[in-house]
């Protein structure tokens, strides 16, 4: 299902320049923008055979498949693509206006003509209408709410390692044990770990209507990327469009079941992938998870940075690993420095809503598939801590829905 990025070498491309062709077509769709939206999060599908590249696009209504191919050819070709081939899908038209699109489009441009290429004899490219699944939508105010989800809190790190998923399990559970119904979508491409953290990594979503069935977790709807990857489909190779292509899919086709909370685990750092899904996904509010560590806090900051760049209302701030108590004898002490969660929360305005100690229990917890949380062990309450501090900010933030039932 997810196998939509292939690539065919040729014999005179060379594993070098094969990366770099890739590369180059990932930063052109990155940077090529339809109504103030990427390109890249529409692509649905995307093939590469040396010099031809196919697409699979879901256009919004009103765009010019024709022009859109004509410019994507003069920016791929300096970069080795000679040749696009699109397969166009658009929301159909509204009742009683007619189409203004050409009923023929080409499906092959040579993307070193100056003019697109038109008729017949050029083959016609698949434009099927659908209702669009999503609308794009390039700001926080214009995105609609989930019909079924109350809360949407994205959980990201500027950096990788701080303990953004171990913490964003715990987090998860303790709202859950606050009485809320919760469910987490795993979008950490590069290390999908809630699976294993929540001890249901042999368990593999169903398909029904051609919609995903998360995975009941500990009475959560789970649903990972990581679940849906088998074989060969390392997600650390996957790239811009790919990558967000794929979340979305996860986010839109999922039968998420009425929710309080749906925490999302965020890939780390701040580049397209984070703020193009930060840009799609009607987000109530972000948690940033830092550790004391300069770098980590440097990192952290253009997290806040990004989430208010995109009008996604900052909860606050877990400073993760403030503290290490010894095991043997129970000293405290602050080995990464102190304060910089308060810090961040200081500089940006932004609620610090707990520090977490350094603590060998926490992580042989999630190794275990049972965290903290759920084990209630010693360090439970100060996720609970945190949830309840999340609780008291986020009605502020809410976007309003009205139906309400058991999951
Ligand atoms: N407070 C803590 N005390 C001890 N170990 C921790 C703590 N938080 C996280 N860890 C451990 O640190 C490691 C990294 O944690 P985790 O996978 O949650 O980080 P991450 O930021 O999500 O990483 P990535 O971004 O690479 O996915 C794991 O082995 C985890 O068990």
């Amino acid at each position: 299902m997810f196998n939509f990025m292939k690539k065919k070498t040729t014999k005179t491309e060379t594993p070098q320049q094969q990366a770099e062709r890739d590369s180059a077509v990932d930063k052109v769709l990155l940077g090529y923008e339809i109504g103030a939206v990427s390109i890249a999060t529409m692509v649905t599908g995307l093939e590469r055979d040396g010099e031809a590249l196919t697409l699979d696009l879901r256009l919004p209504k009103d765009s010019n498949p024709e022009v859109i191919q004509q410019e994507l050819g003069q920016l791929l070709h300096p970069h080795g693509i000679t040749t696009i081939h699109m397969n166009v899908r658009l929301p159909a038209p509204e009742k009683g206006s007619g189409s203004s699109l050409p009923k023929q489009m080409p499906k092959t441009t040579n993307a070193m003509e100056s003019q697109p290429s038109s008729g017949a004899n050029n083959n016609t490219s698949s434009t099927n209408a659908e209702p669009p699944i999503t609308k794009a939508a390039p700001t926080q105010a214009s995105l609609a709410a989930h019909p079924r989800i109350r809360h949407i809190i994205v959980v990201a790190s500027g950096k990788g390692g701080v303990g953004k998923s171990t913490t964003t399990v715990n987090i998860a559970l303790a709202l859950q044990k606050l009485g809320n119904r919760v469910g987490v979508l795993d979008a950490d491409i590069y290390g999908p770990s809630m699976p294993t953290m929540l001890g249901v990594a042999d368990v593999k979503p169903q398909l029904e209507n051609e919609q995903f069935v998360p995975v009941d977790a500990h009475g959560m709807a789970m649903l990972s990327i990581g679940s849906l990857l088998d074989g060969d489909n390392t997600p650390v190779a996957w790239r811009g469009p790919k990558a967000t292509g794929a979340l979305m899919q996860l986010y839109n086709q999922t039968n998420w079941p009425q929710l309080d909370y749906l925490v999302i685990d965020m890939p780390p750092g701040t580049g397209d992938i984070q703020l193009t899904l930060a840009q799609r996904i009607p987000v109530t509010g972000a948690v940033i998870v830092t550790t004391p560590q300069h770098v980590a806090l440097l990192d952290a900051q253009k997290g806040v940075e990004m989430f208010n760049k995109t009008n996604i209302p900052v909860l606050g701030v877990v400073e993760n690993m403030a503290l290490h108590t010894c095991s043997n004898c129970n000293h405290t002490e602050a080995i990464f420095g102190t304060g910089g969660g308060e810090f961040i929360a200081e500089q940006y305005h932004v609620p610090l809503l707990g520090q977490l100690p350094l603590a060998s229990g926490i992580r042989a917890q999630v190794d275990k598939g049972v965290p903290s949380v759920l084990a209630d062990d010693e360090f439970a309450q100060y996720y609970l801590d945190i949830a309840k501090n999340i609780e008291t900010n986020i009605n502020k933030f809410a976007k309003p829905v009205d139906d309400k039932r058991i999951f």
